[in-house]
């Protein structure tokens, strides 16, 4: 046994002591290698089309809004120095068909809902979801099948060429796909540049992984069918979790095909494919941070098993230390609000 003297007498001959870094608040600040700013953040944002404001029940602090009320969120997150916006349809569920015809509708509520946005912010960029879910009865991404066993490529993207161009000419800054069907992004950039958008940057949800955590979200926009109604699975389109490489030459055809952006989507459960296509890529590179992570931490906290601001604050450091760039997030008005009150 060690007599309680050699221990106090003892000392390690360290090259270095990483610990003294760690030693104050300001010798911690310095050393901080990540930060996450308000101009990293776009806020998810769900428009209705009428009546009073509406909480989402899993996703404390998120409504479903009406137009006028979106506008109005708008104008306080631009003030907040919020950069982007990234607007989501909520429809009635009398606008939605098998083929999702409300999408090609230059009248269609997420049309009116930029038009409203650009001209009371113009400064906000806003990005719109380019895909058939929020308008087909199925719930799913696409066109199906005679026999509905199976979403169709090509068809389904010639629609979302149309999506796009009429996303672009309602004044949206970013055209975002997330359906996962192959070759859209070419198809989309082609087809907004023949339209004359050539400056009309597309988001590519390219890492779009057919995850349990959208689970909230589809409440959220009364998309939640899909997977129950029809045999079809979204994992026919949406990427496989257990897949890396997968995900790494998706997105990169994307880059190839000419996407401004590229996403992985969930985040917080994917950071190695966040970090890998960070160093396989020079294009912008965003995070989705889903539903689900919102709602697991804000349940969490609620049962007073987690820090609820610390939990947040963390999930995102997270995801820009694994290399993302820009990351979608329920959490970004409450970001922004704290660091402004911070000075
Ligand atoms: N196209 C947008 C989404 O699917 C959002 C998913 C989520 O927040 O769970």
């Amino acid at each position: 046994m060690e007599s309680p003297n050699k221990i106090e007498n003892f000392k390690l001959d360290l090259p270095r002591r990483p610990r003294r870094m760690r030693r104050t608040a300001s010798l911690r600040g310095l050393a901080q290698e990540t930060f996450v700013r308000c101009e990293d953040l776009i806020a998810p944002l769900i428009v209705k089309e009428s009546g009073e404001k509406e909480p989402v029940g899993s996703m404390p602090g998120l409504f479903r809004l009406n137009l006028e009320e979106l506008v109005r969120e708008c104008e306080e997150l631009a003030k907040l120095g919020i950069p982007a916006v990234a607007i989501f349809p909520s429809l009635d569920p009398s606008l939605k068909d098998e083929k999702g015809t409300e999408a090609g509708n230059p009248e269609t509520l997420v049309l009116r809902a930029v038009r409203a946005i650009k001209k009371a912010v113009p400064s906000l960029s806003v990005v719109t979801d380019v895909a058939l879910d929020p308008y087909t009865s199925h719930g799913h991404d696409g066109v199906l099948n005679d026999e509905g066993s199976y979403v169709m490529n090509d068809e389904t993207v010639a629609r979302l060429c149309e999506m796009a161009v009429l996303q672009a000419e309602a004044g949206v800054d970013i055209v975002a796909p997330s359906d996962m069907m192959d070759g859209r992004i070419g198809a989309i950039r082609a087809a907004l540049d023949e339209a004359g958008y050539i400056d009309t940057a597309i988001m590519s949800y390219s890492a779009k992984f057919a995850s349990a955590y959208y689970g909230p979200f589809r409440e959220a926009v009364g998309s939640a069918k899909a997977a129950g109604t029809t045999l079809l699975g979204k994992e026919t389109y949406q990427m496989n979790p257990a897949n890396r490489r997968e995900a790494i030459m998706d997105a990169m055809m994307d880059e190839d095909e000419g996407a401004d952006f590229l996403m992985v989507k969930p985040a917080g459960a994917y950071l190695d494919i966040i970090r890998e296509l960070r160093d396989a890529s020079q294009v912008t590179l965003a995070a989705y941070q889903v539903s689900g992570e919102y709602a697991q931490i804000h349940a969490a906290a609620k049962l007073g098993w987690l820090d609820y601001e610390k939990t947040r604050d963390e999930s995102l450091l997270a995801i820009k230390r694994a290399g993302a760039d820009v990351i979608l997030t329920y959490f970004a008005k409450e970001i922004a609000q704290k660091l402004r009150d911070r000075g």
